[in-house]
C-alpha cells in the first residue's frame, strides 16, 4: 500500500487568539471524511490551491479522534507481524510533539501513550484467545537524532559519547548499534520510562516555539509474541521529527542555528528522497542524513503513516505550502506490506538469533521468561482501567467512525500469510523468506483502478503544466552518470566515516559538497538551500555570501524567464480555486524553503569558463564532478582501486600512521610538503601531485578560496584534505606516496 498521509491543522494558541482573521488554511470534504486542505495562492489571494490527502483533521480534532481513526486500526496488523511506522512532519510549532506525545491529561494524551495502551490491551486479548499459550512481551528503545548524531534517550546526557551511536544495515533494516532496549511490562513502566527519557531529549525555546524539539525522536516499541518454540516480533515506530525553521524568523543564535541547519538539512534530504522515489530514481539519497536512513521511507516493509502538522496562520504561509507540497508527493510512495517471519527458538543461541532485530548488544530476556505476567488470561480484567495506570489507560474503542471509500488502507498484498486474527499458534511454521520477485509482481498485480487513475492524473497534470509553461515535458530528470554517482556516494561515505573529523566544520563541508552536487545537476534552488545551510558553519564568509547572492540572482532570472515564457502578458499562471487538483499547483508554486525543484535542463556549458568574473554562473559546473574529470583518478573508482590494490597495500601501514598526525605542529616532512603544495593554491603545483588532475586542482584552490577567512584559509592536516570536496583517502594516499622528501 502507499504511505498513508493525513494532515492535521492545529487550533489557534492562546497567544494567537486575536489572529483569527489570519486563518488561511482550511479543511474541506464531507463531515467526518474531510480530505482536502485549501490554502490561498500567496501571489493572488483570490485563488486557492488544494491538496488532497488520505484524511484531513481540522482545528477541532481531538487527540482521541486522530488516534482512533489513524492508528488504532493498525494494531491488529502489528500483532499479525507487520511493522507500523507513524511519523509527524511539519514546520516548527505546528503540533508534532503535541500529536505524538501530547499532554499528561487523559484527553490530551497523544498517539504514543495511546499506542502503548492499545498494544497492552490487544496483547491481553491475543493471550486470552490462545488460552494463555501465547505470551506477549513489549520492549522499548528510544533515541534522538541531534545534529545528525544518534543518542540513546534512555541514557542520561552526561553518559553520551560525542560521536553518538553508529548506524548499521542489518537484514535490510537500519539498526542503531549499542542502543539499549528496556522491557516494559505495563503502562506504569511505560509512563516512568517515557517521561524520564523525554527529559533527556534536546529541546530549547525559540522565537517560534517556546519548547521546540531540536532533534528527531524515534520510539521503537517491539512486540514479541511467543508460543511454544515460535516467536513473532514486530515493531511499531513512532517518530516525532523536528520541525523545519525559517531562520529569518527565528532570531536563532549560533547554537540554535547549527541545530537548525542540521534539522533543515535532514528534512530537505527527506523531501529529496520522497521526490527521488516518486520519480523512480535508481539512487535514493537516504544516506545523506541519519534521519532518512532510519526512516527508510519506501524501503521499510509494513504500514507507514505520515501525519502532516499544519499551523492555520498566514505567518506560516510559504512554509505551509512547502510542507503540503512535500507531503502530497509522499502519498504516492508504495510500501511493501510484508509480515515479519515467525522465528523458532534456538536454545543455544537465545534471543540474539532473532532475525531482523537489533538485539545484538542488549539481548532481550530469555524467551522462556518473555511471557508478560500481565497478559495471561486472567489479566483480561485489566481492561478496566487500573488506578495506578490511569494516566495512560485508554478507554477508547479501537474502531473508528466509518471512512470514505478508498480511505481504509487496502490490504491487497497477495503475499500475506494470514488473514485471521486468531493468534500466533495458527501461523504457518515453516521459515520462508519473502521472495523479492514475488513481492514485486504482487505489487504490480495489485494495482487498483484508483492507482491507475492516480498515475494517469499525475501524467496528465505534468503534461498540462509543461504545456502551460510552453516548454517540453519536465519528466526526464537530468541525472549524473552512474560512475560519477558512485564516486559521490563513496565521498559521502568517507566524510561520514571520518569519525575524527566529524566536527562542525566537517558538517559545513558536507553542505558545500551537497550544494555542489545540486549545482552539478542544475538544481539551483536546492544548491542555494545547501549554501545557506553551510553558512552557519562558516559565518561571515565573504566568498560564500557572494555565491549565495549570485545563485539567488540566477534563480530569479530563471524564474522571470520562465514566467515570461508561460504567459507573454505577464500574468502568473495559476490554477483557479474551483479547478485545483492536488497535483496541479505543485508545478506552479513559488519555490518554497524545503520544496523540491524540478531540475531545469542546464543549457550552460558544463565547462568552467576562464573568466573568473563570471564565476557565479558556472563556478562549479563540471568542475570536479563531470565524468571525464575522474578518468585518470581512482579515488572514487571501485574497479581502479581493486586493480591497484597490491601497490596500496605495501604502503598502507606507514601512511595510516602518518594520517594520524592530526596536530598541525607535529607533521612529518612528507605531510608538511604535501600540505604546503596544497596551501600554495597554485594550480600548476597542485596538478603536479600524483593522482591530482587539472580539475581536481582547480576545485581544491576554489575550496581553499572559500576558506579564506577560516584558520588562515589553510588545510592543516591530511584528514582535512581528505574531507575537501573532490579529494578522498585514495587520492590523498596517492599524492602522499608520490612525494619524494
Ligand atoms: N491540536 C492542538 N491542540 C492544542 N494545542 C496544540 C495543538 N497542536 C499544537 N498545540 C500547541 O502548540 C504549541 C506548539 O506545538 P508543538 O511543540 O507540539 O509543535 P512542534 O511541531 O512539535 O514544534 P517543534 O518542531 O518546534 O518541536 C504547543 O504549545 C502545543 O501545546
Amino acid at each position: 500500500m502507499s504511505v498513508r498521509v493525513v494532515a492535521r491543522i492545529r487550533p489557534l494558541l492562546d497567544k494567537d487568539k486575536e489572529l483569527s482573521k489570519d486563518i488561511i488554511v482550511r479543511a474541506e470534504g464531507p463531515e467526518g471524511k474531510k480530505n482536502v486542505v485549501r490554502i490561498p495562492n500567496p501571489k493572488n489571494e483570490s485563488e486557492e490551491f488544494s491538496f488532497t490527502f488520505n484524511g484531513v483533521y481540522d482545528m477541532s480534532t481531538s487527540q482521541e479522534e486522530l488516534f482512533t481513526n489513524e492508528v488504532a486500526p493498525h494494531l491488529k496488523s502489528l500483532f499479525q507481524g507487520l511493522d507500523v511506522t507513524i511519523f509527524a512532519y511539519g514546520v516548527t510549532g505546528t503540533g508534532k510533539t503535541h500529536t505524538m506525545r501530547g499532554g499528561l491529561k487523559m484527553s490530551d494524551r497523544g498517539v504514543i501513550p495511546r499506542l502503548l495502551s492499545g498494544i497492552y490491551r490487544r496483547g491481553r486479548k491475543v493471550s486470552k484467545d490462545s488460552g494463555g499459550e501465547t505470551g506477549v512481551a513489549v520492549t522499548l528503545s528510544y533515541y534522538e537524532i541531534y545534529n545528525d548524531k544518534v543518542f540513546d534517550l534512555f541514557e542520561s546526557p552526561d553518559k553520551r559519547s560525542l560521536a553518538g551511536l553508529p548506524l548499521r544495515e542489518k537484514d535490510g533494516k537500519t539498526v542503531v548499534v549499542g542502543l539499549s532496549e528496556r522491557a516494559c511490562d505495563d503502562l506504569k513502566d511505560f509512563e516512568r520510562l517515557y517521561i524520564e527519557a523525554n527529559n533527556n531529549r534536546s529541546t530549547a525555546g525559540t522565537k517560534l516555539n517556546a519548547q521546540s524539539s531540536r532533534s528527531h525522536a524515534i520510539l521503537q516499541v517491539k512486540v514479541i509474541q511467543t508460543n511454544g518454540d515460535e516467536t513473532l516480533i514486530s515493531t511499531a515506530s513512532a517518530i516525532d521529527l523536528a520541525g523545519s525553521e525559517d531562520n529569518r524568523r527565528t532570531d536563532n543564535g549560533k547554537d540554535r542555528m547549527v541545530e537548525s541547519a542540521s534539522i533543515n538539512k535532514s528534512l530537505f534530504v527527506l523531501s529529496q528522497c520522497i521526490d527521488a522515489i516518486g520519480r523512480g530514481d535508481k539512487r535514493i539519497p537516504f544516506r545523506e542524513s541519519k534521519m532518512t536512513r532510519v526512516l527508510s521511507l519506501g524501503q521499510n516493509n509494513g504500514i507507514t503513516i505520515m501525519i502532516l502538522n499544519l499551523a492555520p496562520l498566514r505567518s506560516y504561509h510559504l512554509d505551509t505550502l512547502s510542507s503540503l507540497n512535500v507531503s502530497s508527493r509522499a502519498k504516492r510512495i508504495e510500501v511493501r506490506e510484508i509480515e515479519n517471519e515467525v522465528v523458532f527458538k534456538q536454545p543455544p543461541r537465545g534471543t540474539s538469533s532473532i532475525a531482523g532485530s537489533n538485539m545484538q548488544r542488549q539481548p532481550l530476556r530469555p524467551l522462556a521468561n518473555a511471557h508478560n505476567a500481565n497478559v495471561s488470561a486472567p489479566a483480561q480484567k485489566a481492561d478496566k482501567p487500573l488506578k495506578a495506570f490511569s494516566v495512560y489507560t485508554d478507554r477508547a474503542k479501537a474502531t473508528g467512525p466509518p471512512r470514505a471509500p478508498g480511505v481504509v488502507p487496502q490490504r491487497s498484498n497477495s503475499n500475506r500469510k494470514r488473514t485471521s486474527d486468531s493468534g500466533v499458534s495458527t501461523r504457518p511454521t515453516k521459515m520462508v523468506r519473502p521472495n523479492p520477485t514475488t513481492v514485486r509482481s504482487a505489487a504490480t498485480a495489485g494495482m487498483t483502478a484508483a492507482k491507475i487513475e492516480e498515475m494517469v492524473e499525475k501524467k496528465v497534470s505534468e503534461i498540462l503544466a509543461a504545456q502551460a509553461a510552453n516548454q517540453p515535458r519536465p519528466a526526464v530528470v537530468e541525472t549524473i552518470s552512474e560512475s560519477v554517482q558512485k564516486r559521490l556516494d563513496a565521498l559521502e561515505k568517507k566524510i561520514e566515516e571520518s569519525g575524527a573529523n566529524k566536527d562542525e566544520r566537517t558538517e559545513g563541508l558536507r553542505f558545500l559538497l551537497m550544494a555542489k552536487q545540486h549545482k552539478e545537476r542544475g538544481e539551483d534552488t536546492s544548491a542555494l538551500k545547501m549554501y545557506e545551510m553551510a553558512l552557519p558553519f562558516f559565518p561571515g564568509q565573504q566568498k560564500l555570501l557572494v555565491k549565495i547572492e549570485n545563485i539567488k540572482a540566477k534563480i530569479q532570472a530563471k524564474r522571470e524567464n520562465a514566467s515570461q515564457l508561460a504567459d507573454p502578458f505577464g500574468q502568473p499562471v495559476e490554477v483557479p480555486a474551483r479547478k485545483t487538483l492536488a497535483t496541479a499547483p505543485i508545478m506552479q508554486l513559488p519555490t518554497p524553503q524545503t520544496s523540491f525543484e524540478i531540475p531545469q535542463p542546464d543549457t550552460q556549458s558544463r565547462r568552467r569558463k576562464a573568466n573568473i568574473a563570471n564565476e557565479s554562473d558556472d563556478e562549479y559546473n563540471g568542475s570536479g564532478l563531470a565524468d571525464g574529470d575522474y578518468e585518470e583518478d581512482d579515488s572514487f573508482s571501485y574497479k581502479a582501486t581493486k586493480a591497484k590494490k597490491p601497490k596500496v597495500k605495501t604502503t598502507a601501514k606507514p601512511t595510516l600512521q602518518v594520517y594520524n598526525d592530526a596536530q598541525p605542529g607535529s607533521l612529518t616532512p612528507r605531510t608538511k610538503h604535501l600540505l604546503d603544495v596544497v596551501n600554495s593554491r597554485d594550480v600548476v603545483l597542485i596538478k603536479g601531485l600524483t593522482g591530482v588532475g587539472a580539475k581536481k586542482a582547480r576545485d581544491l584552490v576554489e575550496f581553499l578560496d572559500l576558506q579564506a577567512d577560516e584558520a588562515g584559509g589553510r588545510i592543516e592536516t591530511l584528514g582535512q584534505l581528505m574531507a575537501a570536496p573532490g579529494m578522498g583517502t585514495k587520492t590523498v594516499e596517492k599524492a602522499y606516496d608520490g612525494i619524494m622528501v
